[in-house]
């Protein structure tokens, strides 16, 4: 069995690899990064490392990469005889594989007309759909219906936390234990693809909410309070009080609009929360803020991590988002000058004034009573 998989960064080599190559799976990375692509091509196998006492090593084979930039043909091959084709880019590079997967999918379909499921594990809701749409912005009616009836693009959630790597080993991933990947199976075609680890679910919407508004969000309290807060590591935040709290609170927001929401039983879900707030606290994994505050325009998106639960929360439990906001004022202040999109953010506050540029960011109407509450936290109103 072949797997094509695009990204071999962190969590394409910590995880997406790691699983395919438990389940089988003769893995060929695609990437742009030549260093990663030449090693995995020199050495045909890697290391992951758990982030815990143990730190049990598995040695990940049967491994190959593919340079899109110097070789996309190899890339449009390699899609022909695949089983199953992942991603783990980053949601901004979607639109840029999509040309490679269209034109790999475009030549399959002269040789093998089997089924294929595409699935992006990216954070955000939808990501395989949203791919699903750059891969047919150029189709006739007719090539759209063809690709329909062999190819499949369903949604995935995936939660592992893979730091920023500093090993001497260029290759090697060290990955906290813990990891879940949940695949929307209706929106499957063909047989389902015996993946280790992977639950397929009917429905995905609850659990991609679920992760990206308890695991994301709380990720991004800690991130942007604590750079505020002068600190470098997700751990080093947390281990002050304030933030601490501020993050519980802002979890336990979002979770009263997720049990709203999808009925989820509320004991079994603070029983959730304690997990993840545990696992930010492991020491082992040395998590930068700055990796997990990275591309704050897109975290401030209208239907991401921080303005997608505070709009719903204002919808659904019908009060104002306190703790929600706080975080998303912080977010506006994240002002790091090696992140593209945290001086983009910064520049539009500077050029255009504060309510325009929340409403470039995350596209909230000015006569909102979320963009009102934004801009007065942002303003230093609502202490
Ligand atoms: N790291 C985590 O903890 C984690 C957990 C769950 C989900 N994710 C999601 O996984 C995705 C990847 O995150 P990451 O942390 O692995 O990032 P990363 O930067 O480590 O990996 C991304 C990889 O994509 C490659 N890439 C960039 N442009 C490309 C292109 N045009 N074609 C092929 N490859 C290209 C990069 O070279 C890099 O190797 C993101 O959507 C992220 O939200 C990350
Ligand atoms: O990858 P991002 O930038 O969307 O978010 C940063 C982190 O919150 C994220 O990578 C988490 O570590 C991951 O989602 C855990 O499953």
């Amino acid at each position: 069995m072949i797997a094509v998989h695009f990204g071999a960064g962190n969590i394409g080599r910590g995880f997406i690899g790691s699983l395919l190559y438990d389940s089988g799976y003769e893995t060929v990375f695609v990437d742009v990064n030549k260093e990663i692509v030449d090693l995995i091509n020199e050495r045909k196998e890697y290391n992951v490392v758990l982030a815990d006492q143990s730190k049990e090593t598995v040695t990940i084979k049967n491994v190959s990469a593919i340079n899109s930039i110097q070789d996309p043909d190899l890339v449009k091959e390699a899609i022909v005889k695949a089983d199953i084709v992942t991603t783990a880019v980053g949601p901004n590079i979607l639109p840029i594989i999509a040309k490679s997967i269209h034109e790999g999918l475009s030549l399959r379909l002269e040789s093998n007309k089997t089924p294929l499921n595409i699935i992006a594990c990216e954070n955000l809701i939808g990501g395989s759909t949203l791919l699903k749409e750059h891969v047919y912005q150029n189709l006739s009616d007719t090539e759209k219906e063809t690709f329909d009836q062999y190819f499949a693009f369903p949604d995935a959630a995936v939660d592992r936390i893979v730091p920023n790597q500093v090993n001497e080993d260029k290759l090697l991933v060290m990955v906290e234990p813990y990891y879940e990947w949940v695949v929307e199976q209706s929106k499957m075609i063909g047989d389902v693809p015996e993946v280790a680890g992977v639950t397929y679910v009917d429905e995905l919407n609850p659990f991609i909410e679920r992760k990206l508004f308890t695991v994301n969000t709380g990720h991004a309290v800690a991130a942007y309070l604590g750079y505020q807060a002068g600190m470098r590591t997700i751990d080093q935040a947390l281990a002050n009080e304030e933030i601490k709290d501020l993050l519980e609170k802002t979890l336990q927001e979002t979770g009263l609009l997720l049990s709203k929401k999808h009925s989820f039983n509320v004991a079994e879900h603070n029983v959730y929360i304690d997990k993840i707030i545990n696992r930010f606290l492991n020491p082992n994994l040395a998590d930068d803020v700055t990796r997990v505050g990275r591309g704050p325009f897109r975290k401030l998106g209208p239907n991401d991590r921080l303005i997608g639960p505070a709009k719903q929360f204002i919808e659904m439990v019908g009060d104002d988002p306190v703790y929600l906001v706080k975080a998303i004022a912080a977010a506006l202040h994240y002002d790091v000058k090696t992140d593209e999109e945290a001086v983009q953010i910064q520049n539009l506050i500077q050029e255009k004034g504060l309510e325009t540029a929340i409403m470039e960011v995350t596209k909230l109407d000015q006569n909102s009573r979320l963009f009102t509450l934004i801009v007065n936290q942002y303003n230093g109103l609502n202490k």
